[in-house]
């Protein structure tokens, strides 16, 4: 099959968050399973250049309709680490993608829906008809919207659409303008209940929304985070609108890739280890210590690597930081995020912490630290308030850090309680919790920092579970084979 994604980041060279991990990673695994696949981005200013391979102009003057006018584009190719990349660079005075950072500015909407019709273009005038569209989240929602309304009636009418939600917090609510400028030319039409009107604001249109009623099969990326976007508050004021299209939506879980995250081989960790020999994982705890200044003593190192975001339930860091010091152990945070507030926040922490050698705050996206910090550390935190799927547990995981989670959406799905839970022993892979208090968080913090501490054994036993976890590709890369093969034009 030939698959096109169309997305608005792609790991390592364009990453913000998880997203860019699973188009890199899903692409790769649709590959190595025979398909052809492409991936289309925003050529931005800020992405990481020294990782893209051969990256050279294959087009000059791609004209993109917008508004009465247009904008003239030019389109580049390269391999990130082997998959094939298209750039979509515009020349226009609004600088689109020349603004230093990925996501952050008032006219987000208006980027990325310029990005949406200059993907469809250059695909309708360089010929590409593949079997399947794949696009995510709320940047892509208007590609099913102008296949379907724009560019079926100029020729691309054998292409089906997969549309992926990684998160229902940001659905790209905006104006009328988006529809002028891209050619929906049709407000009245579009402003309908049944297409891309907001589900509560009357005045305003819904780019997810759009992608959800207008693409083929719909999926976010954990079976219970499907249920929680239907059932719950956490569809954001969706769950209407995936009641009405319930037949064509579902939940698949993320994976991790394994060459990427790999501490047999990762370039970024001076000890190699697996499975056979956990005692390796050790030489990176101490490569840990040495690099953020940590005090050497006989500690756990408890670790939180995420977006500082309401999402990730801030209040539980910070308090999952005090009560590992007040237990005697470390913390080691590494984190970014668009919200100032949150931000500012945790640089007084920081200073304030500064002259304490338990523990350490990384602020900033740092990706080779990350990965030292998956290996180094003994327990990863992940205490969000939503989770639609969740990686750092599962990169945790493969780096034998055992997990402690909150359990919401694809947390659910992919850790088992050791105390309680309906697993085999030999599956229960981490701590969870329910409550997001810091009550709930210490119910599983305590029990996992007590097993270190008081049962060696027992943790290492805990250790080996979680590295056995299988959270690659493969069972999820099949499943998404089989949608794309059940919605293709045949
Ligand atoms: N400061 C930093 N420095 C270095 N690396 C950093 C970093 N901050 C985050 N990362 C990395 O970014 C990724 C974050 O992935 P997550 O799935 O945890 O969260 P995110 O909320 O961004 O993704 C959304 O999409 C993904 C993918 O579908 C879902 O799993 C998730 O639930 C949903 O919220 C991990 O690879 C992590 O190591």
């Amino acid at each position: 099959m030939h698959i096109v994604m169309i997305s608005a980041e792609l790991a390592p060279v364009a990453k913000v968050g998880g997203l860019a991990d699973v188009v890199f990673g899903l692409s790769r695994e649709l590959e190595i399973r025979g398909n052809a696949v492409e991936i289309i981005l925003p050529k931005y200013d800020c992405m990481w250049y020294d990782e893209i391979w051969g990256l050279h102009k294959i087009w000059e003057n791609l004209w993109v309709p917008w508004y009465g006018s247009g904008v003239n584009c030019s389109v580049w190719f390269g391999f990130v680490h082997g998959r094939k990349c298209f750039f979509i660079e515009p020349h226009s005075p609004d600088n689109f993608f020349d603004r230093g950072s990925f996501y952050g500015f008032h006219d987000d909407p208006l980027r990325f829906a310029f990005f949406c019709k200059a993907a469809m273009e250059f695909m309708h005038k360089g010929n590409k008809r593949p079997d399947i569209i794949h696009c995510h989240d709320w940047q892509t929602g208007l590609i099913p919207v102008l296949l379907f309304e724009i560019y079926e009636r100029l020729g691309m009418n054998r292409q089906r659409v997969v549309y992926t939600i990684h998160n229902f917090k940001h659905q790209g609510i905006t104006g009328e303008a988006v529809l002028w400028a891209t050619g929906l030319c049709r407000p009245e039409y579009y402003f309908h209940h049944d297409r891309l009107r907001d589900n509560f604001n009357n005045t305003a249109i819904n780019l997810m929304k759009g992608g959800i009623v207008y693409s083929n099969y719909v999926n976010t990326v954990s079976p219970h985070h499907s249920w929680e976007a239907r059932f719950t508050d956490q569809g954001y004021g969706l769950g209407q609108t995936l009641a009405i299209h319930h037949y064509k939506f579902g939940g698949i879980l993320n994976g991790v890739d394994y060459d990427v995250w790999n501490p047999e081989t990762d370039r970024f960790i001076p000890s190699h280890y697996n499975v056979w020999n956990v005692e390796s994982k050790y030489g990176n705890k101490d490569a840990l210590r040495e690099r953020l200044w940590l005090r050497k003593e006989f500690k756990p190192i408890v670790a939180y690597v995420g977006r500082l975001d309401a999402q990730k339930g801030v209040h539980l860091i910070q308090h999952a930081l005090f009560y590992t010091l007040e237990r005697g152990g470390q913390f080691v945070m590494l984190g970014a995020g668009g919200d100032r507030g949150i931000n500012n926040h945790f640089w007084h922490l920081k200073h304030y912490l500064n002259e304490n050698a338990d523990c350490h705050l990384e602020i900033g996206f740092n990706e080779q630290l990350a990965h030292l910090i998956y290996a180094g550390a003994d327990i990863c935190i992940v205490p969000s308030l939503f989770e639609p799927c969740g990686l750092a547990q599962l990169i945790a995981m493969r780096y034998g850090s055992v997990p402690v989670v909150r359990a919401v959406g694809g947390l659910v799905d992919t850790v088992f309680d050791r105390d309680n839970s309906d697993k085999l022993p030999e599956d229960r892979n981490g701590y969870v919790f329910k409550d997001a208090d810091f009550k709930g968080l210490e119910s599983a913090l305590s029990r996992a920092l007590g097993l270190w501490f008081g049962y060696p054994k027992e943790f290492r036993r805990l250790i080996t579970n979680a590295l056995s976890f299988d959270s690659s590709w493969a069972q999820s890369g099949q499943r998404y084979i089989e949608v794309y093969d059940h919605i293709r034009c045949k």
